[in-house]
C-alpha cells in the first residue's frame, strides 16, 4: 500500500493528542514488574513496541516475539535473565541483525547463562534464567545506550549490585538520565560518577505512575509548522521539564524559525520566521530527532552539518543511507562521512518524476518525510505507511484530522 499525501486546502489547525512516550511506556512496565506493583501505569503508549512489551510480561509462554522494538528486545534479554527459567525472545528480520552481543556478554560475565539460537552476537537469543551474582564490569557506551538501561535496572536486584564502567564515547545519555530518574521514582537510588555509574542491592517500590507525551511524535509537527509557516498548532501532554531528551527538540527547532509556548496542556507553535543560514548540529544526545532535522532543513533550503549520528546505521534501518537514497528523489544530494556525519551544501540534482519515498520498516522515515506533502506542488508518495504503528499509530489519522488529504494508491 502506498499514500498520496497532500497539503490541507484551508489553513492548517489543529490541536493534537500526542501519542505517549514509548521509551517511558517501555521502562515503566519493567520498573511495575519489578517492584511486584498492584497499580496500572496509566496513559501507556498503544504502539507496536509497547504492545510487545505488555505481552511479554503478561504471557504465560516462554518464547517471545518482540517484533522491531530495540527497547523490548535489550530490556527483555536483561529482565529475562534473571527469572528462573528456559526463555527465547526473537523478533524481525531487522532485529535479527541489530547487535546485542555487548549486553549479552555484561549479562553472562555477571551471572547470567544466555546463548545465540542463529548468528553469534545478534538475536533469537536462549536465555537461562537464574539469579544474577553482579560485581564490577566495563561496558562501551558509544554503541547503544538501550544496553545500558536494560543493565541498570536489573541492578538492584544482583545479589552485589552493580558497578558498571563505561568505556569511550556516550552516546544517547539522555535515555540513560531517563532510566535512572525513572529508577529514582520508583524508589532506587544510582550513584553516576564520570563514567562509572553505581548501584547498591535495593527494592523497587510500587508507586502509581502516568506516561508524559512522546516529545520525538512532537518533531513531525514542528516540522510541518516550519514548511507551512502559518498553521496554528497545539500538542497537548508535553511539559517543559521533561524526562525526554528529545524535548531539546524545541529549541533546535527555534533555529529553524519555530517557536514554542509551554501552557497548562501542551505547547502552542508559532512559526516567527527567524531560520538560520545553516544549521550545525551534534544529534548524539538525540539521534531519533535526526531524520525529522535532516528532511525539514532541505525543503527549508537550509544546508546543514549533522555529526553524531553513528548510532543511525543500527536502528530500524540504516537511516543514514536510506534518508540520501529517498532526498536524492526529490532533488537533493547529500554526503556522508565517518559512519557519523550527514551533511547537506545545497547541491541538487534532477528530482524523479513521480517520486515514492520507501520507508525501510522504519516509522520515522515515513513520518519525517510526511511533512513534505507541504512543499511539493503534486503531493508526495509514501510506501508502506503503516510502519508508523512502532511509535505513533494515529500519526496518519491526526494528520487526515488536520486536513491532510490520504489518497490511497
Ligand atoms: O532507551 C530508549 O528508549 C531509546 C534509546 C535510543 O537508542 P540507542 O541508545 O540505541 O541510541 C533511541 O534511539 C531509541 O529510540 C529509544
Ligand atoms: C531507534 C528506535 O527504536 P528502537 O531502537 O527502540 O527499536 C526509534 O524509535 O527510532
Amino acid at each position: 500500500m502506498k499514500y498520496l499525501i497532500k497539503a490541507p486546502e484551508e489553513r492548517l489547525r489543529a490541536s493534537v493528542q500526542l501519542p505517549a512516550s514509548k521509551s517511558i511506556s517501555n521502562r515503566a512496565l519493567i520498573l511495575n514488574a519489578l517492584s511486584y506493583s498492584p497499580y496500572d501505569i496509566q496513559n501507556l503508549s498503544d504502539c507496536d513496541d509497547t504492545e510487545v512489551m505488555v505481552k511479554a510480561l503478561n504471557s504465560d509462554s516462554r518464547d517471545f516475539d518482540i517484533k522491531a522494538a530495540g527497547t523490548a528486545m535489550r530490556f527483555l534479554t536483561a529482565f529475562l535473565s534473571k527469572i528462573v527459567g528456559e526463555w527465547t525472545i526473537t523478533g524481525t528480520e531487522r532485529m535479527k541483525n541489530r547487535p546485542i552481543k555487548l549486553l549479552v556478554d555484561a549479562l553472562n560475565s555477571l551471572g547470567a547463562r544466555i546463548e545465540y539460537i542463529e548468528k553469534e552476537g545478534y538475536p533469537p537469543l536462549r536465555i537461562f534464567g537464574s539469579a544474577l551474582q553482579g560485581g564490577e564490569i566495563s561496558l562501551a557506551g558509544g554503541v547503544s545506550s538501550q544496553y545500558i538501561s536494560a543493565l541498570l535496572m536489573i541492578a538492584p536486584l544482583m545479589e552485589k549490585g552493580l558497578t558498571l564502567h563505561l568505556e569511550g564515547n556516550i552516546i544517547s545519555r539522555p535515555y540513560i538520565n531517563l532510566t535512572l530518574q525513572l529508577m529514582e521514582q520508583f524508589g532506587v537510588k544510582a550513584i553516576w560518577n564520570g563514567q562509572t555509574i553505581k548501584i547498591l542491592p535495593q527494592e523497587y517500590k510500587p508507586i502509581r505512575f502516568t506516561v508524559e507525551s512522546d516529545w520525538s511524535a512532537a518533531s513531525y509537527w514542528y516540522s510541518i509548522m516550519a514548511l507551512s509557516k502559518n498553521a496554528e498548532i497545539e500538542l497537548l501532554g508535553l511539559f517543559k521539564n521533561s524526562l525526554q531528551g528529545d524535548a531539546a527538540g524545541a529549541k533546535l527547532f527555534a533555529q529553524l524559525g519555530v517557536g514554542t509556548t509551554f501552557t497548562d496542556r501542551g505547547v502552542v507553535l508559532k512559526y516567527n520566521g527567524n531560520a538560520v543560514k545553516k544549521l550545525i548540529y551534534n544529534f548524539v544526545n538525540e539521534p531519533d530527532l535526526a531524520q525529522t532535522f535532516v528532511v525539514t532543513c532541505v525543503l527549508l533550503n537550509i544546508p546543514f552539518r549533522f555529526t553524531g549520528l553513528q548510532s543511525l546505521k543500527i536502528k530500524e534501518t540504516d537511516r543514514i543511507e536510506a534518508l540520501k537514497t529517498e532526498l536524492r528523489k526529490l532533488g537533493y544530494l547529500l554526503t556522508d562521512s565517518n559512519d557519523s556525519i550527514l551533511e547537506w551544501n545545497g547541491e541538487r540534482c534532477e528530482p524523479e518524476a513521480d517520486p515514492i519515498i520507501a520507508t525501510y520498516e522504519d516509522h520515522r522515515m515515513a513520518m519525517a518525510f510526511a511533512p513534505a506533502a507541504l512543499v511539493l506542488p503534486k503531493g508526495l508518495k509514501v510506501a508502506d505507511p503503516e510502519v508508523v504503528t512502532k511509535s505513533y499509530p494515529a500519526y496518519w489519522e491526526d494528520l487526515r484530522k488536520a486536513g491532510f488529504a490520504l489518497i490511497e494508491n
